[in-house]
């Protein structure tokens, strides 16, 4: 068989294809030519004749093994690129401040080598998260964002999204040993605070090393990777009418019901403006794959929505904080343009039915007095919603971009908060930025890690706006 030599093609050369002839095939150039290419190339030892002719056999239990970490039983030092496959199953994790994120690859087929070995932990752990909807009382699989037909490592497959919260992350590690996850997983890529803060926890619970991801990093890939595996990834609110022409309040039921969701191509995406709105809010300028920067960022994010929400309205969840807010009126709790002017600041451009004043009118205990829970959720989220669209059209039009792409679990279930960016990024700029949406919201950190297990995009590079010349040539 033909060994598959294209440098940059290794990732979608079938790895099951190299067998241990085409792997004797490999010359010693050939290895050194691809460890300059592959960030899978370790540093291993040879100790005999045989064992130069004969490469070290892919490891036992190897999902995944960090090249850096790999022990190898031969001594000659010489550079070989590693072409084992790792082990199944394939998990990506996003520990983030509020939820956790785990994408779990389940391959369609399994070679015969899998079958042979295929434990029944493997297909217990199979069954257990592919054919349930939820784990334990807080686990969800999103069945809705399903990726089938996904190719990872020459494997095709399919893409499960699962989270809880993070506060539980104690009970995913009681119940990871319950499912024997601890004897076939040693090491799971992970990335966002979580995979920092819990990484003793997974050590003393279960047994697992955490091979840690930088969060914006694993964020970029897999944002870019899902948004090339599925057509319908990234789309827009449409308003009816350009947003001058509007005549209902923007912010009002009315004007924000006739709004329609659009595909959006987004195969030519740079550069753009990435907003992450999570617990709190990231932004970064991304021009290419490996040349991003983060501009800015606010605390004021999906955290302070929830917790606000909690405190001023008792509410105990996400969604029902935003079925709250869905039915509330936020004029009650802001106060307006027109209660300061009593019609329009003309001279500025300032609408009367704009918000001058967020929470203004909470000062009058009258006020205070009649304000119903769900008008407190409304302008909770209007005001944590017009915020971050004022910061990110500020960034986006410093740096000139025109395209502002929003993500994060803030906009999970959260339409209200789309079209009341989709209208603030569009009115603000007169119509030169565009607000797109991604259909996989706060999963890409999570597939950024699963993509780990893919050659091709391995070590994807961080490039800070911060970083010297000579650190970036570090790298
Ligand atoms: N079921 C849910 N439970 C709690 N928060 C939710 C839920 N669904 C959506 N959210 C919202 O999503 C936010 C978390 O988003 P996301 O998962 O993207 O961020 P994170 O990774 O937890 O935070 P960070 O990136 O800042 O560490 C919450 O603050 C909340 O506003
Ligand atoms: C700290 C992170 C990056 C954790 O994901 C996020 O919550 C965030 O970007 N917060 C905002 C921090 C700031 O820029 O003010």
């Amino acid at each position: 068989m033909r060994l598959h030599r294209c440098e940059g093609c290794l990732a979608a050369c079938r790895p099951e294809r190299a067998t241990a002839s085409s792997r004797r095939n490999i010359t010693r150039t050939n290895q050194l030519k691809r460890s300059r290419a592959s960030p899978y190339t370790t540093s291993i030892k040879r100790e005999s004749k045989m064992a130069e002719s004969t490469p070290p056999p892919p490891p036992e239990n190897n999902a995944p093994q960090d090249p850096a970490n790999f022990v190898s039983p031969y001594n000659q030092e010489i550079s070989v690129t590693y072409l084992y496959f790792p082990a199944m199953p394939w998990f990506g994790m996003d520990i983030g401040g509020t939820l956790t994120k785990l994408v779990y690859f389940e391959p369609r087929e399994n070679n015969r080598r899998e079958l042979d070995k295929e434990t029944e932990i493997l297909k217990n752990i199979r069954r257990y998260l592919t054919r349930n909807s939820a784990y334990g009382k807080t686990g969800r699989r999103d069945g809705h964002l399903q990726m089938d037909n996904v190719t990872i490592r020459g494997r095709r497959g399919t893409l499960h999204f699962i989270r809880f919260p993070t506060s539980e992350v104690g009970a995913f590690l009681q119940l990871a040993r319950s499912k024997g996850m601890a004897a076939l997983v040693n090491t799971i890529y992970a990335t966002g605070g979580g995979a920092y803060k819990f990484e003793e926890d997974f050590i003393k619970e279960v047994n697992m090393r955490l091979s840690k991801l930088d969060e914006l990093d694993a964020l970029i890939a897999g944002v870019l990777f899902v948004d090339a595996m599925n057509p319908q990834e990234c789309y827009y609110w449409a308003p009816p009418l350009p947003p001058h022409e509007v005549d209902s309040p923007p912010y009002l039921e009315a004007a924000l019901s006739q709004y329609v969701r659009k595909p959006f191509d987004f195969s030519n995406p740079y550069p753009f403006l990435l907003v992450n709105i999570g617990s709190g809010v990231s932004m970064l300028v991304v021009n290419a794959p490996n040349d991003y920067y983060r501009v800015s960022g606010t605390s004021l994010g999906g955290g302070t929505f929830l917790g606000l929400c909690c405190l001023l309205a008792g509410c105990s969840s996400f969604e029902e904080a935003i079925a709250l807010a869905a039915s509330g009126d936020n004029t009650t709790v802001d106060k307006l343009v027109r209660d300061i002017y009593g019609g329009d600041y003309e001279r500025f451009g300032l609408r009367g039915d704009l918000v001058a004043s967020s929470f203004g009118h909470m000062c009058s205990s009258e006020r205070r007095a009649k304000v119903s829970r769900e008008d407190l959720a409304r302008a909770t989220l209007v005001t944590i919603t017009n915020n971050i669209g004022s910061i990110a059209r500020l960034c986006a039009s410093n740096e000139r971009l025109e395209r502002v792409v929003f993500c994060g679990n803030f906009l999970r279930v959260n339409p209200l908060s789309m079209k009341l960016l989709s209208y603030a990024m569009s009115y603000w700029s007169r119509g030169a930025l565009k607000a797109l949406f991604l259909e996989h919201e706060g999963y890409f950190g999570a597939v950024g890690c699963l993509l780990r297990y893919d050659l091709k995009n391995h070590r994807k590079e961080n490039v800070s706006r911060n970083d010297t010349p000579e650190r970036q040539m570090d790298r």
